[in-house]
């Protein structure tokens, strides 16, 4: 249990009509109570709100008479028990009231402890949404008792204190990130438990047996077998289709949460430039280095119907259109190692298209999507088309899309939008239910998987009974892992460092 009380800035840092700051921990009330001229929060409902002001040092009671006679009364009692003098209390809000200074006219929302986000008590201080007045109060509130969260740490809480599974809590920041319709729901299911669920019914299928199993290895010397061999191969193999199915969506939930990297290659004078100008002419937006990517690479994104397409590009190279001369094949090769979908591009009136061959043929790998461009179809007659595209074809035995565009005269254009944009609608079309977006849970899925896998050989192959319980021991703790059943102090700071503070 933390026994801190922590405070934080919820609104984004910067003028708003409104900012709120975030306080949670058990002394919330006692803590807010010393800085808000108000109503006494400890006597408030949970989740009610209530007019006054914030101020710096001990400030007038403005509680009603009955009110503070009570407490009056009660404080009496207390300090003739200890024989304190009425004057030296902490809280005694009669005194002083020369010293104070109103910092703003709030509203403060109180919660009180469990039902409340982190589980502790909580107060959220609505004041007018000026960065400076926001800082005044995190120093009155820090002066008082409380302390600046770290980043992530009311969701941690919430976590910690068991409200939410560790996925739910990483959903939070999914949300927050979240750009589109796509990601806002995959986000949405998730924090609503959708994977906490699945994980949960193949946890408790294979906690059965592997107490079952457990239970043969106490009764080692009599031979039993409590846990049937034919049942179990059954459940794992169920197991196996389910966890198979989790992992491959995340090809899907990567696309929705990254978006598709699409790397753009081709001969020099192959019209890159030219096609990329057109593609982007309306978003001309973002061009950033992504955190995370390899070195070198510029990244400009294009939205096609609600889902972003990452044109990797290397950086420095943008202008040149000698792509390949300038950056050779290996760095071509770099490039299109980060990509799903690449773009090749053929002037269709270079004559010769063996290189273009060869360079495709050291390109593609069997989970690269293919779509080959045939550029400037405006420099040459429509009958050649097909006998470049019959060269392509016979050549190359994977498969792929032949798109005959003109960027100048922009015809195609569209056809290559709707072939990139139908690669991520046939991705979600073999989704099921719930999707995977984060690279943990993949990884712990994979794993988990293996371990399964292992289980399966172990029982076909007759292999030992204190085998089959270690991988089914395996198995739970990586399903464990995305729930944060298993953790450790190092993971969970990697995942709630990276939220907002406040969050
Ligand atoms: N003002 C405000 N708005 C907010 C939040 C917040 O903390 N404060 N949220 C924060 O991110 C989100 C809402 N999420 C929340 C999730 C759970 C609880 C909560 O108190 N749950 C309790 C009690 C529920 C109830 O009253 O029935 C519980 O589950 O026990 C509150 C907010 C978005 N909007």
């Amino acid at each position: 249990m933390n026994q801190d009380t922590i405070c934080a800035l919820a609104t984004a840092n910067g003028v708003g009509a409104i900012g709120i700051i975030r306080v949670s921990g058990e002394k919330s009330f006692e803590i807010v109570n010393k800085v808000f001229e108000g109503k006494n929060l400890e006597k408030t409902k949970s989740h009610t709100v209530h007019y006054g002001f914030i101020v710096d040092g001990k400030t007038r009671d403005v509680r009603p008479e009955t009110e503070r006679k009570e407490e009056r009364e009660k404080k009496q009692a207390l300090s003739e028990d200890a024989s304190t003098p009425l004057s030296m209390t902490a809280d005694n809000r009669q005194l002083a009231t020369d010293t104070k200074e109103i910092i703003d006219e709030v509203m403060v929302s109180v919660f009180h402890a469990p039902k409340t986000f982190t589980t502790e008590n909580s107060v959220e201080i609505s004041f007018h949404g000026s960065p400076h007045i926001g800082a005044k109060i995190l120093e009155v509130l820090i002066k008082n008792g409380a302390r600046m969260a770290k980043a992530g740490e009311f969701t941690m809480r919430a976590f910690m204190n068991g409200r939410i599974d560790l996925s739910q809590a990483e959903s939070i920041a999914d949300l927050i990130a979240a750009e589109n319709e796509a990601s806002r729901k995959v986000a949405l299911n998730q924090l609503k438990g959708g994977i906490s669920q699945e994980i949960s019914v193949l946890r408790g299928d294979l906690l059965n047996f592997t107490s079952l199993i457990e239970l043969e290895l106490d009764f080692a010397e009599e031979d039993v077998e409590f846990a049937d061999r034919t049942a179990l191969v059954a459940l794992i193999k169920r197991i196996q289709t389910k966890l198979k199915s989790l992992i491959d969506s995340f090809q899907y939930g990567n696309a929705i949460k990254n978006g598709t990297a699409v790397a753009i290659i081709g001969k020099p004078n192959a019209g890159k430039s030219t096609l990329l100008n057109t593609l982007l002419k309306e978003e001309r937006a973002i061009v950033s280095n992504i955190a995370g990517t390899t070195r070198d690479t510029i990244e400009e994104i294009l939205h096609i119907k609600g889902h972003a397409f990452r044109l990797i590009d290397t950086a420095g190279l943008r202008d040149t259109e000698d792509e390949i001369e300038a950056i050779g094949v290996q760095k071509a090769r770099e490039k299109v190692s980060q990509a799903e979908i690449l773009v090749y591009l053929a002037a269709a009136n270079s004559g010769d298209f063996t290189e273009d061959i060869r360079m495709i043929q050291s390109l593609v790998r069997e989970d690269l999507e293919l779509i080959i461009c045939l550029t400037k179809i405006d420099e040459v007659v429509p009958t050649t088309f097909d006998v470049i595209e019959n060269q392509f074809r016979d050549a190359l035995d994977t498969p792929f899309d032949f798109i005959k565009i003109s960027a100048i005269e922009n015809r195609n254009i569209q056809e290559l939008k709707n072939e990139l944009s139908s690669y991520v609608e046939n991705l979600k079309a073999q989704e099921g239910g719930v999707v995977i977006t984060n690279q943990r849970h993949y990884e712990a899925l994979q794993k988990s998987l293996y371990s399964v896998t292992q289980v399966e050989e172990a029982v076909s192959h007759n292999i030992t009974t204190e085998l089959l319980a270690y991988e089914l021991r395996n198995a739970l703790e990586h399903l464990g892992e995305i729930s944060g059943e298993f953790t450790n102090d190092e993971v969970l700071g990697n995942i709630f460092s990276k939220f907002c503070i406040g969050k």
